[in-house]
Parts: C-alpha cells; structure tokens; sequence
C-alpha cells in the first residue's frame, strides 16, 4: 500500500490544470450500456475508481479501448452478461449505477447490493422504489439485488423522499428507454446530473429540467452512440483552491468551471482569498495572509457540497477565529477529526457539528485516510503542518484525485509518494 510523506511550510504557488469530474465519469461511462452503438467519452480522469467501471463493463463483455488522446470507446453491442460482482461492488459504491441501464436496456439485472461505508449507511431504498414504480420486479437475495422488468420498464410519476444523485442519475438513465413519461420529483440538481443529462440528450434522450428539481423523460426507443466530453472537476478544484488559502498562496487552476462552485467560492472570499474567474480558469490569492475560520453547512446541490466539507474542516484547523462545520448529508462523515487532532487541531465534535478552534500551527503525525475525502483533508493539514506527515491507506486518494503528487508538486509542495515495499526495503 502506497503512502505520502509531507513536508509541511511551503505556500503553494503557481498553475495546474484540472481533470474530468468522477462523479460524472462514472454514470456516463455506465449509461453506455444504453446505446445502441459505440460511445466515445473525453476528458475521463485516470483514476481508480474509473478503472474498476471499465472492468465492471469489461465482465459484462462491452468492448473497451482506452486511448490517451482520444479518450475511452464503449461498444456495449457485445455485452453477454448483466451482473455486477461484489468484488467490485465493495470498492466502489457507484457501481450501482448499472442497475437502471441495465434493467431499461436488457430487462435483467443482478447487482451486489453495496454496502454501508465510512461516510455513512447509504442505503439505495430510493433507487429500487423508483425502478418498482417504473414496473421492475425486484428481490433482494444473497446480497444481491436481482431485478427484471418483465415486458420492458413504463414511465411513472416519482417523488424523491431525498435528494439522492446517483439515485436521480439511476432513474433518469431507466426512464429514457421506459414505455411513456416518466417525472422525477425532488430530483438532484447537481452539476454530474446535468451533464448526465446532456450526454443522454445527445444519445437521443428525451430529457427536460436538468438542472431543476423536476425531471421529465419522455421514454424513447432507441438510444444511439455519440461522442461526449466530461465536464471538469468541481471537488478537486475546490481542493486546490483550499489548499492554496490554507498555506498562504496563490494558484491558477486551469479547463474548470468558476459557475458549479458558487457556494465554495464564496466561503473562500468570506475566508479572506482574493479571486479572480474566467471562462476556464479561476486564479486565488492569499496575499501571504492566513485564512479567516468559514461557518459551513453541507446540503445539495447548489447548497454547499458534502464533498468538500473535510477540506474546510482542514482550513478552519490553521485559520484565525472559530467557526462551525454541520454536516447534513451523510451520518458520520467526520472521520478525519481524530486524525486531524493528533497533528494538533482543535476541534470537537457535537452530533453532527465540528466547533474548529484555528490553530497557529499543526504539527506533523503519522495519519491514516479513511475515505476520499478525508485523506484529501489529511493531505491538506499536512501541507502547513511543522515536519514531515506520513499519510497512510491513500488508496482512498487515488479513486477521486488524479496525480495528486505530480499536481501539488508542481505548485510547490514537498510531496513524494512512497510504495510500500521499497520504504521497507530502504528500512532494511
Ligand atoms: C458517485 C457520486 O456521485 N457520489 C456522490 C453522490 O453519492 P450518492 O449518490 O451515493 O449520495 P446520495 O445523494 O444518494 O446521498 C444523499 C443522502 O441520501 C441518502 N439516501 C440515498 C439514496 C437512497 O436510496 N436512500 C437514502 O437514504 C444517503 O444515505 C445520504 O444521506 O452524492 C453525494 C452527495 O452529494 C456525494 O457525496 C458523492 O460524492
Ligand atoms: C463520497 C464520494 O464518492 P463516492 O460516492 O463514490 O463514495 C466523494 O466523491 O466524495
């Protein structure tokens, strides 16, 4: 298992380019099993997570060809299998989202049931009540959920008792090969599901309100192959620009989009960061000045994002002042408190609430990662903390964060990751 050693003092300083968004990468490259033809999707981030879909799609006989420059073809003619294994279920929860192309497109689909994580239970109650509605015969048996739909998925009127994105991804995916209309209410408003939309929308999908809370799909026949470039990634760009606040710095993140990261960007300036947006690009500036403690409250879309939530956490540790993270996503999403406070921070948790008391200084610790985002957290104190940080189990890094080292080496910081096996060697 790799590690990351880090030398915390150096404010990061100068221009990166930002990936492809995961969680639009993975229902896209998911809801080609819906097509007719080959699909070609651009702009895929190199990530873990996006490996173990192509193999998720490789088992179920979907020709594949990954190339550098032009991205990654699917040709899901070839399919000969409709069951997600739990091996792979187990590492990746989004792999759920094969559930409703599958059913829509081949009528049967068995898929390990995933279970709860590190962030909370995550139940997927939503998506199989959604899918009944439409007329899917659904068992759960074994830990699987084996699902048919008979003479073929009709469309039906869906009230979302939460907002759930991949929930809403599943069930606007099923909708678009469904008999009639289908609307989905209290839908998810993310970005992901948007640019979801637009790509079904290019298949042929007949899909309107993206973007809203109401989403009407009118089922079509047949859906077609297209060529689709993913939208970048607004949870790394607001990782970097976290990280460059918090060490005093100044970054330009490059091919993002300044308009899906409202919210996280106003924290930002309320934290004491000079901004500066273009089409593309969006440029931070601490001027030297450490940050100000931002109070948060996590909620959907356009609210501000669950998935940065760890990294404000990082912020307020180092920041003047106290302030207030709420988290009202997901049940236990604070596992990077305990490892936060051995590098010297002080925050205490009360329910679902971190009180963040700023600290002039962390202190180096050995941490371990627990979830995506919490080891991003980690990475981040880690960037201003006095001595070297060992963050262990980064694989969790490795499904959101593309070339995390190379990118932060290249603004400055003292990062280098160490493989396991030759640390030991070097041990003796
Ligand atoms: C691959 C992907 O896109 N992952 C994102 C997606 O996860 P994901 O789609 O899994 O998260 P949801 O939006 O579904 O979860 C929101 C809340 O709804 C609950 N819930 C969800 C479904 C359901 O059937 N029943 C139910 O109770 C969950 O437990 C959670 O408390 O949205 C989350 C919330 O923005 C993000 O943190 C994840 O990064
Ligand atoms: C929680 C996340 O991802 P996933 O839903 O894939 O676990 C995330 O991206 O922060």
């Amino acid at each position: 298992m790799d590690k990351l050693i880090i030398n915390g003092g150096a404010a990061l300083d100068g221009e990166i380019r930002i990936s492809g968004a995961k969680n639009a990468a993975l229902p896209i490259l998911m809801g080609a099993l819906l097509a007719d033809g080959p699909v070609r999707i651009g702009n895929v981030p190199h990530l873990h997570d996006i490996t173990t879909t192509l193999e998720l799609l490789g088992r179920m006989g979907v020709t594949l060809t990954v190339d550098e420059r032009s991205g990654v073809v699917i040709d899901p003619t070839t399919l000969s299998a409709t069951e997600a294994a739990y091996d792979l279920v187990k590492t990746m929860r989004a792999s759920i989202l094969v559930l409703g192309p599958l059913l829509a497109k081949y009528g049967k689909a068995d898929v390990s049931l995933p279970g709860g994580c590190a962030i909370g239970s995550r139940p997927v109650d939503l998506h199989l009540r959604g899918l009944e509605a439409m007329g899917a015969d659904i068992k759960v048996e074994n830990g699987y959920i084996r699902a048919t739909s008979g003479k073929g998925l009709v469309g039906a009127h869906i009230f979302m008792d939460q907002v759930t994105v991949t929930g809403t991804e599943n069930l606007m995916m099923a909708a678009t090969l469904a008999k009639g209309k289908t609307v989905i209410e209290n839908a998810a408003r993310e970005p992901e599901v948007v640019d979801l939309a637009n790509y079904l929308i290019k298949m042929g999908a007949n899909i309107q309100g993206a973007g809203t809370a109401t989403l009407t799909i009118q089922g079509v026949e047949v859906l077609s192959g297209t060529d689709y470039t993913i939208l970048p990634d607004r949870i790394e760009t607001g990782t970097y620009l976290v990280a460059a606040a918090m060490t005093r710095g100044r970054v330009k993140l490059k091919d993002t989009d300044a308009n899906q990261l409202e919210a996280v960007l106003l924290k930002l300036e309320e934290a004491g960061a000079e901004l500066t947006v273009g089409k593309d690009w969006i440029s931070l500036d601490m001027q030297g000045r450490r940050p100000r403690a931002v109070n948060i409250r996590t909620a959907p879309y356009p609210a501000f994002p669950t998935d940065m939530q760890a990294q404000f956490t990082a912020l307020n540790s180092v920041a003047e002042g106290q302030a207030t993270i709420v988290e009202t996503v997901f049940e236990n999403r604070f596992m990077h408190v305990q490892e936060m406070q051995r590098m010297g921070a002080n925050l205490q948790i009360e329910g679902n609430t971190v009180v963040c008391q700023g600290q002039p200084q962390l202190t180096a610790a050995p941490v371990m990662a627990t979830d995506l985002r919490a080891s991003a957290c980690l990475v981040l104190a880690a960037l201003v903390a006095e001595g070297e940080t060992v963050v262990e189990r980064i694989y969790h890094i490795d499904r959101g964060y593309e070339c995390i080292e190379e990118k932060l080496q290249q603004l400055g910081a003292r990062i280098r990751r160490v493989p396991t096996a030759i640390r030991s060697a070097a041990n003796g």
